[in-house]
């Protein structure tokens, strides 16, 4: 069953008398539990995608179908309402907030639902132990790792448990060990959880990871080799 499926889609901005079209007549369907590697030149127009699949910008044209739900058209509340349940998004920079440890992190989502104090401490513990960090919950942002604060944010992403993750350069400041701990966990979640996982990446080697890489240049997919600035 494909989890993803976006047709004929289009973004456009109004840049003064130009259009400036980042994603243009864009068609792609990625099927439930798969993780995606979205590849591309600066300005291709990755972000702009992973944007309209996380819900956090609207197409200007097309159909963007996820999990049954036909996002086009949906307004701003609604769409908001559909990401809360449907999407977890992992950043670069982790975005913890310093001055809240680590189980205190992971429970923000979960503060926009209604649930009890301990409900909501028992799921944020159950993410940290997901991504192996259970023991650390006490410690703040500034007492972990670079890839220690990533997982926290990946554990954050999850609590909510959404069925679809999308990560923006998730592995762009870590070293390479650490971002090979990342790319292990998000794999995993794909495979041993089902998690539908999108992600933006210049790294070939973290791409490599994913089950399948798409190229994008331009605003519209392309097959590697056959880019047009080659
Ligand atoms: N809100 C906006 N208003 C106007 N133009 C925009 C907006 N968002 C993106 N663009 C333009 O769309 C194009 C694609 O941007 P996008 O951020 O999707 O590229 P990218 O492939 O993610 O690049 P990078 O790898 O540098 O992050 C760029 O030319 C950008 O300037």
């Amino acid at each position: 069953m494909n989890h993803i499926v976006c047709q004929h889609l289009t973004k456009e901005f109004a840049k003064g008398a130009q259009t400036i079209r980042p994603l243009n007549n864009l068609s792609l369907e990625v099927p439930k539990g798969q993780f995606l590697a979205l590849m591309g030149p600066s300005g291709s127009g990755k972000t702009t995608l992973l944007n309209l699949i996380a819900g956090i910008d609207t197409p200007s044209s097309g159909s963007l179908v996820i999990g049954g739900q036909e996002l086009m058209g949906l307004n701003r509340g609604a769409l908001t309402r559909w990401r809360a349940a449907n999407v977890g998004y992992i950043f670069q920079l982790y975005h913890l907030i310093p001055t809240l440890d680590a189980l205190e992190n992971v429970e923000l989502p979960l503060m926009l639902q209604t649930m009890g104090r301990k409900e909501r401490r028992e799921r944020s513990m159950a993410a940290l132990d997901l991504v192996g960090l259970k023991e650390r919950y006490h410690h703040r942002p500034g007492e972990l790792s670079g890839g220690q604060e990533q997982r926290v944010a990946i554990a954050r992403a999850l609590v909510a448990n959404p069925e679809l993750l999308v990560a923006d350069e998730p592995t762009g400041d870590l070293d390479r060990e650490s971002a090979d701990a990342v790319l292990k966990l998000l794999n995993s979640l794909a495979h041993d959880h089902g998690k539908t996982i999108v992600m933006v990446t210049h790294d070939p080697k973290a791409a490599a990871a994913a089950d399948r890489t798409l190229h994008l240049e331009k605003g519209v997919l392309v097959e590697p080799g056959t880019s047009s600035a080659a």
